[in-house]
């Protein structure tokens, strides 16, 4: 619980006194937000002719090799630390056996080290889930119906180590496998990477907010069923509480709650609980509701942006991966 003193009574305090002038109020302010706080998620693909704007998220492309490479110069200009990258993947090559996911030539892989070539100093995060390579869009291997657990957590470190070696900082377990951070930690001390940071998806909701991703990623008519059995019920914060327990024993840095702005109080719950590095991700269908009601002219766009990075900040959020991180950061920078 945050240290609240009694004011003293009407008219020895006003609280409108430390309100009265942009410096007073800025003298006061308890929280921050600066570019340094943001993680940029950006799609990158592999498709000829797929590149370009994607219709539910206005305001945000999917990119080529070469449109990642001008981000993570653009990131390293703004001051964000961290970019995320999401695969858009050719549909025809996507299978039951989603090997693709383990090839260092995959599009993910390619854009790690195209990154890592300009911007050797930009944290490259990436996401490890077999969805993108999946032929029926789960993150893990599905068998009569049923997504496999321990299956998928073997592709999984596959996957990882193919993303080490191209050149990833820290690794985004998003699937929502049990045991998955475990067996990631231990086979990175095998395999001699013993500083690959682990920013685990641990507190990640089975959302409907995750839908315009969806489109951005190929994967919205691919996806058969849904993905309640793996990721939790919105319904549950004690779950979500001996989640992120759980990945923290199983040797994750840091960890995620996703989506962001619907589970603030989660955000403050693992601040308070843990106090570990903690992250939000404010996800597409966030994204989709402020540019969406931006551009329709309801809602000031950089106003309400800023707000709600700012409030992942009052939660107790270390940062937020956002689609906004270029434009917040490039507004920060003006103010
Ligand atoms: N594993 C990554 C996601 O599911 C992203 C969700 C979103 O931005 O909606």
């Amino acid at each position: 619980m945050p240290h609240v003193t009694t004011p003293a009574p009407f008219p020895a305090a006003r609280m409108r006194r430390m309100r009265r002038t942009a410096a007073l109020r800025g003298m006061v302010a308890e929280n921050r937000l600066s570019a340094a706080d943001l993680i940029w998620p950006i799609f990158v693909t592999e498709v000829a002719g797929a590149e370009g704007p994607i219709p539910s998220m206005p305001g945000v492309s999917r990119l080529t090799l070469d449109g990642a490479r001008r981000a993570a110069e653009t990131a390293m200009e703004l001051g964000i630390p961290a970019i995320c990258i999401f695969p858009h993947s050719d549909p025809a090559r996507k299978t039951e056996s989603c090997e693709r996911a383990w090839d260092p030539e995959n599009i993910g892989n390619r854009a790690i080290r195209t990154i890592k070539e300009v911007a050797p100093d930009l944290a490259v995060m990436t996401d490890i889930a077999l969805d993108p390579y999946n032929i029926n869009g789960h993150d893990g291997f599905v068998v009569k119906g049923e997504i496999l657990n321990d299956e998928t957590v073997a592709a999984l470190v596959r996957m990882a180590l193919a993303q080490v070696a191209a050149g990833a900082d820290i690794l985004g377990p998003s699937d929502m496998m049990d045991g998955r951070i475990g067996a990631l930690r231990m086979a990175l001390e095998e395999a001699g990477h013993k500083h690959v940071a682990i920013l685990s998806y641990a507190a990640k909701y089975a959302s409907g907010f995750y839908g315009p991703f969806r489109d951005a990623v190929g994967a919205s008519g691919r996806l058969v069923g849904d993905k309640k059995t793996y990721q939790i019920d919105p319904a549950n914060r004690d779950e979500a509480l001996r989640c992120v327990a759980r990945d923290l024993a199983e040797g994750a840095d840091m960890v995620m709650v996703k989506p962001g702005m619907p589970y603030l109080d989660i955000c403050r719950d693992v601040r308070e609980s843990f106090g570990v590095p903690t992250f939000a991700y404010q996800v597409s269908g966030e994204y989709a509701m402020i540019a969406g009601a931006a551009d329709a002219g309801w809602l000031d766009r950089r106003a309400v942006v800023l707000e709600s990075l700012l409030a992942f900040k009052r939660a107790g959020c270390d940062g937020v991966l956002s689609y906004f991180a270029p434009e917040a950061a490039a507004w920060l920078r003006e103010a």
